[in-house]
């Protein structure tokens, strides 16, 4: 067994693509399963939390069924994904097995984020699992996420529980070696993004691989997002013998997306609330410059406040947006929608977001 002298982290989220583990003709890469597990069982006996994020049911639902009859999409993928995931999971229950580690299946749809104390139970049992040294191997649970249920991708699920985890770093397993630079010609690999980096379609091809879900660019605006939150974010390729020992080693591989300070707490949640918001409010000029200037902890006060979209009540996520319509962060609201259109405009209220509850995006 390597022993690490002194790995990067103590808690890691790796997520794998249905790419790195599948083969050309479709199935489960035994092989590349085998590697990856031997990885992630080292690490963990050197101390490393690791909560692995598998892509690759609807892969493997295909060797287990060969779908007959016209069958809709959506369906189709419901059939793949149920039969494929007991594939998957026992696949990586007998090779954890192999070094004395036990497996937690877990499977979750985007809706089990919006809810602030469905989150918190969630995040108490990732914890008791890390606790109890056993690998949660999770999936977005495709048989029953469709149309606004479903995630971008597991890259945007993965990086909700780094998030909600918060581990110090998210490694994305691909089966390319990183982001390569399209714009430059020669395809060479960037090393390291740092937070400020922006319109990262310069670099990439559109377009997606043949059986993954995502793509380089999803990727991409997750880890920058991560970064800013605080968590370094790796892209590498899964294919690579020894990657994650090697990451964890601290060797330049792949492309690095460099942490920003740390946002902890409710903020954090609230940072990956993208659609869960029950309503929007627009501010006026001042009010944007003083949320958006970040050298002060600013709440939103309601005399900043133009106009109220929606109904909302306490406790609701709402967006909260510039004259021109664009969006300036995420809160939680401290009162409802009616009340905010009550007092909209008015001076010495109590803020409708409170900082702690607020994240800027721009
Ligand atoms: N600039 C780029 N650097 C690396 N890969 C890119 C770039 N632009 C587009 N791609 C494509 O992104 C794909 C990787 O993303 P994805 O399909 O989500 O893979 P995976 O299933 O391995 O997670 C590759 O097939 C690659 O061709
Ligand atoms: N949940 C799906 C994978 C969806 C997905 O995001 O795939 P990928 O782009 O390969 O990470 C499955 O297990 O087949």
């Amino acid at each position: 067994m390597k022993q690490l002298i002194n790995p990067l982290y103590k808690k890691i989220v790796v997520k794998v693509g249905t790419n790195v583990i599948t083969t050309k003709k479709g199935e489960l890469d035994l092989e590349i399963l085998q590697q990856l597990t031997t990885q992630i069982a080292e690490l963990q006996k050197q101390g490393i939390q690791i909560i692995l994020v598998s892509s690759g049911a609807v892969g493997a639902g295909r060797s287990v069924v060969k779908l007959s009859g016209t069958i809709a999409p959506v369906a189709a993928r419901q059939v793949l994904s149920s039969t494929g995931q007991i594939k998957l999971i026992s696949s990586y229950n007998e090779l954890f097995a192999k070094h004395g580690l036990i497996t937690a299946q877990i499977l979750v749809t985007k809706s089990d984020f919006s809810d602030r104390l469905h989150y918190l139970n969630m995040q108490t049992c990732f914890s008791s699992l890390l606790q109890q040294n056993i690998i949660p191997v999770v999936n977005e649970n495709d048989a029953v996420s469709v149309t606004e249920l479903m995630f971008t991708d597991n890259d945007e699920l993965s990086g909700l529980i780094a998030s909600m985890m918060d581990v110090e770093g998210y490694i994305i397993l691909s089966h390319v070696d990183g982001l390569f630079d399209m714009k430059s010609g020669n395809g060479t690999i960037i090393p390291i993004i740092d937070p400020s980096t922006k319109h990262f379609h310069q670099y990439i091809n559109p377009g997606k691989s043949e059986f993954g879900r995502g793509g380089m660019l999803t990727k991409c605006h997750i880890a920058q997002k991560l970064s800013r939150l605080g968590i370094t974010v790796h892209i590498a390729n899964g294919r690579t013998p020894g990657i994650l020992l090697s990451l964890l080693e601290g060797e330049q591989t792949g492309t690095k997306f460099l942490p920003q300070k740390a946002t902890h707490g409710p903020k954090r949640w609230i940072a990956n609330s993208e659609g869960m918001e029950k309503g929007a409010v627009t501010v006026n000029m001042g009010a944007e410059m003083a949320l958006v200037a970040g050298d002060r902890a600013n709440s939103l006060l309601p005399v900043g406040i133009e106009s109220v979209e929606g109904r909302f009540l306490k406790g609701d996520i709402i967006k909260v947006c510039a004259t021109d319509g664009t969006i300036i962060g995420y809160g939680m609201a401290q009162y409802s929608s009616e009340k905010t259109v009550a007092i909209m405009g008015l001076q010495d209220q109590k803020p409708l977001i409170h900082y702690d509850y607020l994240y800027i995006t721009t």
